[in-house]
This record gives C-alpha cells, structure tokens and sequence, in this order.
C-alpha cells in the first residue's frame, strides 16, 4: 500500500504559525552547532535557458520533536517577476522520509514555507544578537515574499515602534505598507523613498532583494545595529557593501555551507547557533553584527515534520 502524502500549498498555509516555527527553526539552528544535524553543502544547477537556479538541499536532523530526514528542491528565478502574468521567483518543495526505512512519506509544497522559515531564521538571530539593545526602528529593503513575510514575522516578535519598508520598484512598498497597516490595524508601517534614508538611524535592517550590487553602505549605519542579509542563491553576500563585512561581528546559518558560499567573503563566520547553544558569546552592545542568511536543509526538514505532524493530528481529528 502506498501511503505517500501530498500536503499543497493551501493545507500548509493554513497549519503555519509564527511561534511553531520560530521553535522549529530555533531547534535547527542550535542542532547545527551541536553537531545534531547532517547537511552537505548544498548543489546549484544553473539553468542555460533561463536565469534560473536549482537548488538540491538534503538534509537530517536528530531531534524529538523536530527531527526528520528530508531534502528541499528549490528554484530562484528573478526573472518570473518580470513575466506579463508574474510567478513567485522561489519555488520549493520538501521530500520527507521514514528516517528508520528511508520511505518516502510526504511531498510537502514548500514555498510559503520557505517564506516563513526564512523570517523566522532572521528572527531567532536578532533575538540572540541584540540582548540588551533597545529594538525601535526596523529597515525592510526589498518588498517581495521576503520582506513581507519578515514584516510579519518582527511585527510578531519585537516591539518596533516603527517599520520601515523601501522597495526599488516605489508602488510595490506602497501597497505593501497600505496591506500591512490594515491587517494589523496600526500606522507604524511606513514607506522609504530611498535606501540611505530608510536604514538611516535603525537598529534593525533586513535586506530582502535580488541586488547584485550593494544597497546599504558602511556610512549609513548606526552603532550597535543588527543586520539581516538575507538574499542568497542567485547572488551571494552583494547586498552589503564589503566594508560592513570587514568591520562588523558577521554570522551564519551554516558554518560548513559557508565556506563554499561564503568563501570569497574572506572575514571570520560565526555560527548563530553557538550563540544560542551558550558556546559563543553574545556581541557587546555597540557592536555592529551581520547575520548572513544561506538557508539550510535542516530547517525544512524541521518544518517539513512540523507540518507533517499537524497535517496528521488535522486528518485524525475528522
Ligand atoms: N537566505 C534564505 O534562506 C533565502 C533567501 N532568499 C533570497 O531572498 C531574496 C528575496 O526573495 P523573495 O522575496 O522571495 O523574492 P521576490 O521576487 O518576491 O522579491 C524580490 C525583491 O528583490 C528586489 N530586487 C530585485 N532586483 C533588485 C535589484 N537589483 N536591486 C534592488 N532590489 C532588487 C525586488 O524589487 P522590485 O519589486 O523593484 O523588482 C523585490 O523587492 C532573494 O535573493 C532570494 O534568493 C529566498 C529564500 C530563502
Ligand atoms: O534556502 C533556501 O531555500 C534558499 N536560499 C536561497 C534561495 C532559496
């Protein structure tokens, strides 16, 4: 008998919320530098007719609650959006296996999963690398999937008191800062006209484009801010102008992942999870530190078997 499940994107967006997932990511992260979690640097298939990226993303996380044996397969393709009926530029899915059989049990839609884990990431590592700091202004650059799930997810998280959004394309952060005041009934959505001004004077950045070339310069930044340089795949570590890298506390995901991805950075890495786990100290308060994003297989597969298990407790229930 086959028991293989599809769980779409519509069943998955129904069971994710904000604290499950920062667990379930939290859990990955700390695991990673626990060495409770097996990841190899993930492969890229550039393909020749398009712009587009395959991303092959295997990987097992030992945990009771979390753990799960899974492999993400993502695409990026900026040019979707540019398409005259525009698709999302990131599409994912999650293979999730009987981690004793190998059987295959679910195929899991990924992409609005890879939105939510994506904030939640950024989340946890502000968390751990502003202990002590005051959290008033955060900057959003780039008003696509990830900006706006990251606008939800430190809406959900911090008290800002004000969230910044700056967008290349000016009506796209408008209609996103005008959704975003309506949902959570507040004014404290703003939009930028430009980028210098937006991260002028925050505490938190979030970086969220496909940028080739850097969208934040050493200059404009405050003391002690808290960066998330999320954008990955298609281009690495461009959205930062080198001199933030060589002048801050800079952190990853995956230490291991790094030294492919990262390796023309050329600063020391951290791993976030060192942080969490209590094995690396927090940075001092005036501090400028950098959390480079890569996304990891663990976190789907930390996703793939939350969902999975709500999906079935769902299913039980009716
Ligand atoms: N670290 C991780 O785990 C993950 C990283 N990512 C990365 O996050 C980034 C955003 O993804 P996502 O939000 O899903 O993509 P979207 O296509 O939804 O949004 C892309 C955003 O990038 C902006 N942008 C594109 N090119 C440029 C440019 N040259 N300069 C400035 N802004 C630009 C777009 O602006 P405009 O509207 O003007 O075109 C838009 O705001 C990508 O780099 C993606 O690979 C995605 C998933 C996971
Ligand atoms: O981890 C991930 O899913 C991705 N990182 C860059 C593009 C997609």
């Amino acid at each position: 008998m086959n028991n293989l499940l599809y769980i779409n994107e519509e069943t998955v967006t129904k069971l994710l919320n904000w604290d499950s997932t920062f667990k379930a990511i939290e859990i990955a992260l700390e695991c990673t530098a626990k060495n409770r979690a097996i990841q190899s640097p993930r492969t890229f298939t550039k393909c020749p007719k398009t712009d587009s990226i395959l991303l092959t993303m295997p990987g097992y996380l030992d945990n009771d609650a979390f753990g799960a044996l899974g492999c993400k397969l993502v695409t990026a393709t900026p040019n979707n959006a540019t398409l005259p009926q525009p698709l999302p530029t990131i599409n994912a899915h999650i293979m999730l296996f009987d981690d004793v059989t190998g059987v295959l049990k679910a195929v899991i839609a990924g992409t609005e999963i890879t939105k939510w884990r994506t904030a939640a990431a950024s989340a946890v590592a502000t968390k751990y690398l502003t202990r002590g700091k005051k959290l008033k202004v955060l900057a959003i650059l780039g008003a696509g999937n990830q900006g706006h799930s990251h606008a939800l997810a430190f809406s959900h998280f911090f008290p800002f008191e004000e969230i910044r959004i700056w967008n290349r394309n000016k009506y796209k952060a408008e209609t996103l800062v005008r959704a975003l005041n309506l949902f959570a009934n507040t004014g404290k959505f703003k939009c930028y006209e430009s980028n210098k001004e937006c991260v002028t004077g925050a505490d938190v950045i979030v970086t969220a484009t496909f940028a080739a070339q850097p969208i934040v310069e050493r200059d404009w930044l405050k003391p002690g801010v808290h960066i998330n340089a999320i954008g990955a795949g298609v281009n690495h570590y461009s959205e930062l102008s080198p001199d933030i890298y060589n002048t801050s506390d800079v952190y990853v995901d995956h230490a291991e992942g790094a030294k492919v991805e990262l390796a023309g950075l050329g600063v020391k890495l951290g791993e976030i999870g060192g942080v969490i786990a209590g094995d690396l100290p927090p940075p001092t308060l005036n501090q400028v530190t950098v959390f480079q994003s890569l996304g990891m297989a663990v976190e789907d597969c930390a996703m793939a078997r939350l969902i999975y298990d709500l999906y079935v407790k769902q299913c039980q229930k009716e």
